[in-house]
């Protein structure tokens, strides 16, 4: 019987958008639309066993050979400083990294600023390009809340629709990067088990294709 490969798929967002271009390339997912509580699924119609995991997680899996094929942000992989080999961006779960606050914030501002985030690296990089040192408050989430409770003087997040921003009188200041959902592979896996994941990938681009 040919080895199953494994894919860790970020569950939430990227899953349900993922699920549909899988479908599209063929795959039979159901399983997984009826999942449950239950995060393990083996494919009924191809060598593939999905596993849902966080993001950052689908990254550490990866790294240590757990898992041969990740489907997670270009914002993860980035933060993390991720040099998982790179095969697909599938062109969903597409949003910005923004730096933002409340109106009055000045990001000319000399004096040492206080950023809250869910991505330290990302931001650190970012202001220590402009020369500028800041402190940096890590953030779980609902990081639009730091400015306007008073923790931070300005945000490093993503927005895709800018909903969020608006509704909370937040406004954008800078345009760091775009994210995109990646398909990302362990180098090893490519080398053992390369006829699989080059299929895969190709019924991935096919997919891209027909839903373009
Ligand atoms: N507003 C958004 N629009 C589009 N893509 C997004 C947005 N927020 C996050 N993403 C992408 O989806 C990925 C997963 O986000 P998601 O919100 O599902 O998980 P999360 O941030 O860990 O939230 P939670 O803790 O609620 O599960 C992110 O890493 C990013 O690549
Ligand atoms: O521009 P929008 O379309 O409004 O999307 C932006 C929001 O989406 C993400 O949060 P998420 O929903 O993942 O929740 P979180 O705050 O718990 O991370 C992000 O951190 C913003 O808060």
């Amino acid at each position: 019987m040919t080895e199953r490969i494994k894919i860790a798929l970020t569950k939430g967002r990227v899953e349900k958008q993922t699920l549909p271009l899988l479908e599209v390339a063929g795959l039979n997912v159901d399983p997984v639309y009826d999942k449950q509580r239950r995060l393990i699924f083996d494919l009924p119609d191809d060598p593939y066993t999905i596993i849902l995991a966080k993001g950052p997680d689908v990254s550490t899996y990866l790294s240590n050979g757990a898992v041969d094929i990740g489907i997670v942000g270009s914002d993860i992989l980035a933060e993390q400083q991720d040099d998982a080999y790179e095969l697909l961006d599938l062109g969903i779960g597409k949003c910005q990294f923004i730096l933002a606050s409340t109106p009055d914030f000045n990001p000319k501002s000399t004096k040492r600023k206080v950023i809250g985030t869910k991505y330290p690296h990302i931001t650190q990089e970012y202001f220590a390009k402009r020369g500028e040192d800041v402190e940096i408050i890590k953030i779980e989430g609902s990081v639009e809340l730091a400015p306007l409770i008073g923790l931070a003087d300005a945000i490093v997040d993503i927005t895709e629709t800018g909903t969020t921003l608006r509704e909370n009188n937040l406004k954008i200041f800078d345009y760091l990067r775009e994210v995109s959902t990646r398909v990302v592979v362990n180098p090893m896996s490519l080398k053992q088990h390369r006829n699989e994941i080059f299929d895969l990938v190709d019924r991935l681009e096919g997919a891209i294709k027909a839903k373009s």
